[in-house]
């Protein structure tokens, strides 16, 4: 007994020191941050480490400072993603707290609190599955735009964008969809229907259908992305279904394996019928291989989306292989535009700066101040009455690119 006494002591004490290590990790990085300090290499050995350093010599060239860019002087997006992932090195290097996320309380504070809205949306699904075989297309059609619906509002959910605040679903997904529709400012869901639709008729027995869903925030976000594509599967528009996590905790409530994990086993579990229900089938998809899950150590460097092929030429090839990729979240969206202040009307395509892997689309909402692809007029008449409408959260955009 003595023995094992004095082991959990010395664990005990080993994950104080640890702790002490991270949080004053953490303090330095405040104080950089709040005192405008340069921004420095990584010291830590992880294996992103040299493309972040090589990314902060581009920075260097770009500012051609001495002593290179500093907080305050350096692009928003390079600073908030280095900001994560210095926060992830305070902890990655002290062992044994070198696993422990940061923002999984906050995640699974709002997948508990928007219960009423998974509730909703799994009896929603698992009434429609009942007589899927039965609707015709047109009314296929209605519950897909429904769904994609219920992710692209999902998008809302974003413990970085509330700072932490709760940003739970409280109400039903499924009730308020008509009267969203006109803050839809690009709506091109026809464009989606018809993409899947013919590639199902063209779709021969040795290619496969497939999907890509690169993820944003777990908690019910997560939820509606896993029952749309529990959908394209059911309604067999889709064949598999691959998706793309975070490998380390990122934005506050990013989906990292974890998450997507625990997520399922969550619903699995849930004593409530079609939750389990949901659990069960999902668990069975990734079991055969219809549903794959990814996290690419590119989804958390810095880089814009246009130097994937050169940066991680790996999965720009394992991302040409899809049909459709389905881009969900603001910070997605800053890196597929290259977080510029485009003219609102520079048509999508060319905002894309050659990223090209396969037909893709935006599931977005509005949070931060690049959009492009709007029609003449439109940004400016809504500027005029609703100067936060970049940035509030309320308008989204279904936005699609077919590739070259
Ligand atoms: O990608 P998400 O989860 O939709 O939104 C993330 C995000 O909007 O939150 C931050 C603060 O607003 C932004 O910098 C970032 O783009
Ligand atoms: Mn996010």
């Amino acid at each position: 007994m003595f023995r094992i006494g004095t082991f959990v002591l010395h664990l005990f004490q080993k994950g104080v020191e640890a702790e002490k290590r991270a949080i004053s990790f953490l303090s330095k990085l405040r104080n950089e941050l709040q005192t405008d300090k340069p921004v420095t290499p990584l010291e830590d050995e992880l294996p992103d480490a040299a493309l972040w350093n090589q990314y902060l010599d581009y920075q260097r060239n770009l500012s051609n400072g001495n002593g290179g860019p500093s907080w305050f002087q350096s692009p928003w997006l390079y600073v908030e993603c280095y900001m994560y992932r210095r926060i992830h090195a305070a902890l990655a290097q002290n062992p044994p707290i070198d696993n422990f996320d940061v923002f999984k309380e906050g995640k699974a504070q709002n997948f508990f609190e928007s219960q009423e809205a998974v509730i909703a949306l799994c009896t929603y699904f698992q009434e429609l599955l009942k007589n899927i075989k039965d609707l015709d297309e047109k009314q296929l059609q209605e519950e897909l735009f429904k769904l994609l619906q219920v992710s692209l509002w999902g998008n809302k959910c974003d413990l970085s964008f509330s700072a932490g605040e709760d940003s739970s679903q409280k109400s039903s997904p499924l009730q308020s969809l008509e009267n969203m529709i006109p803050y839809i400012l690009v709506n091109d869901m026809e464009k989606l229907w018809s993409l899947l639709v013919n590639a199902k008729k063209r779709n021969t027995e040795k290619s496969n259908v497939r999907v890509d869903i690169i993820l944003d925030n777990a908690g019910f976000e997560l939820v509606s992305d896993l029952v749309l594509a529990d959908f394209l599967l059911s309604s067999k528009l889709a064949d598999e279904v691959h998706f793309h996590g975070k490998s380390i905790p990122w934005y506050v409530s990013d989906t990292t394996k974890h998450d997507f994990n625990w997520t399922i086993k969550q619903l699995q579990s849930a004593n409530h019928m079609w939750m389990s229900r949901c659990g069960i089938n999902w668990e069975g998809n990734l079991k055969k291989g219809v549903w794959v899950y990814r996290d690419h150590m590119f989804w958390t460097l810095p880089h814009d989306f246009s130097s994937m092929a050169e940066v991680a030429p790996d999965l720009y090839a394992d991302l040409q292989k899809s049909n459709l990729l389905l881009f969900k979240g603001d910070l997605n969206y800053r890196k597929l535009t290259g977080d510029r202040k485009w003219e609102y009307t520079v048509p999508f395509h060319q905002a894309l700066n050659k990223f090209h892997p396969a037909p893709l689309c935006s599931l977005r909402t509005l949070k931060s101040d690049t959009q492009a692809g709007l029609k003449p007029g439109q940004g400016e008449q809504i500027q005029a009455s609703e100067p936060e409408w970049m940035v509030n959260g309320k308008y989204g955009v279904v936005q699609f690119d077919a590739a070259l």
